[in-house]
């Protein structure tokens, strides 16, 4: 089985890649130039000349804050790019999964939120990435839509690089705990990618499509992430860095955040037996690697 996945340097598609996918399966990336998102006639040949069995939908415009500056750019990318692809996996006959985010929803809601949840983004990176979602749907029914949410990894640019980064330098870091998710670590959703991936080459069962949440478990908010990723950092033999916990209020930003960002991931558990560990957990994995890295 063949994967292919949108991307080149992203966290995903560099999970995907840096993973061994177990026997029989074969990751591929494949980004700009030959696949721009942001040129979708550029999608469908790009895709048909790697002969998928599976495509994976990683690649996105995923920089929350300037996304409000370049709104034009987000939707071409995350709204009519993405939609270009689910239309070429539809062109080729072969499953697409299609990663989507947290931020699809307004955060008010009291709970985890479910598949059925009504969205309501809040910014216009969650407002692209919902286009993409309704033109992924409307594109194929052959189709899993992966929302997950607050994703690191020793790859590209997210939050656990920030805080080291950060820990270089500062004795104190103000972070807001009014927030709350489920970090999840993109070598875990690469492994769940796989695993859905084998299913649903081998089984046409409409149950298996559909909208799943994916995230890792427990939940935090992100002051409880920076100092877990501190926390590893001095065990390590890191300076010690302390996180002062503040409201949102305190550390504005263009792009408004979901208050709420847990994902209830009950029926990926029960529809595909993926359950991912437990963030501190997997959280330890990657600062052994960057850590190692130096
Ligand atoms: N990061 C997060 O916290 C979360 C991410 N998601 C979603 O998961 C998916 C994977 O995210 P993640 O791996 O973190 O993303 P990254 O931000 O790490 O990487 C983005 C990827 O998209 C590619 N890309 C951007 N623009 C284009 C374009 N015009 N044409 C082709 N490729 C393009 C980049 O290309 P290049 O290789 O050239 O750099 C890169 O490979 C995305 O759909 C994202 O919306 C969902 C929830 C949380
Ligand atoms: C750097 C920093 C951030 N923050 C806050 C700002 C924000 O509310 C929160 C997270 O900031 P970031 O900008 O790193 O995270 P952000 O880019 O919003 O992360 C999101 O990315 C997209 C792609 C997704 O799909 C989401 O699931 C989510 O992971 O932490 C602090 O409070 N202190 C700090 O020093
Ligand atoms: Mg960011």
């Amino acid at each position: 089985m063949r994967i292919v996945v949108t991307g080149k340097e992203g966290q995903v598609v560099q999970s995907l890649c840096e993973i061994d996918p177990g026997l029989g399966v074969e990751i591929v990336a494949v980004g700009r130039p030959e696949l721009d998102l942001a040129m979708p006639a550029t999608v469908l040949p790009a895709l048909e000349a790697l002969r998928p069995d599976v495509v994976v939908s990683a690649a996105a415009y995923t920089a929350v804050d300037k996304a409000e500056g370049e709104p034009e750019a987000a939707f071409a990318i995350n709204g009519d790019g993405a939609g270009a692809v689910a239309r070429a996996a539809a062109a080729l006959g072969v499953p697409v999964i299609h990663l989507s985010t947290d931020y699809v929803f307004d955060g008010s809601k009291a709970e985890p939120y479910v598949e059925t949840d009504v969205t309501g983004p809040l910014s216009v990176y969650g407002r692209s990435k919902l286009e993409g979602e309704r033109q992924g749907a409307a594109a194929t029914d052959n189709h899993v839509l992966l929302r997950t949410c607050w994703v690191y990894s020793p790859f590209g640019a997210n939050f656990v690089k920030t805080m080291l980064r950060l820990a270089e330098s500062r004795d104190v870091v103000s972070v807001v705990a009014d927030q709350r998710g489920r970090p999840t670590s993109a070598l875990d959703i690469a492994s769940a990618v796989i695993a859905v991936a084998r299913r649903l080459v081998a089984d046409p069962d409409p149950a298996l499509r559909g909208t799943f949440h994916l995230a890792g478990s427990g939940e935090a908010s992100w002051a409880d992430f920076a100092e877990a990723i501190f926390d590893g950092f001095e065990k390590r033999g890191g300076r010690h860095v302390s996180v002062t916990r503040i409201a949102t209020a305190d550390y504005p930003t263009p792009a408004t955040r979901p208050q709420n960002s847990r994902l209830a991931t009950d029926k990926l558990a029960s529809t595909f037996g993926v359950v991912l560990p437990d963030w501190r957990q997997s959280l330890d994995r990657v600062l052994d690697t960057l850590l190692a890295k130096g």
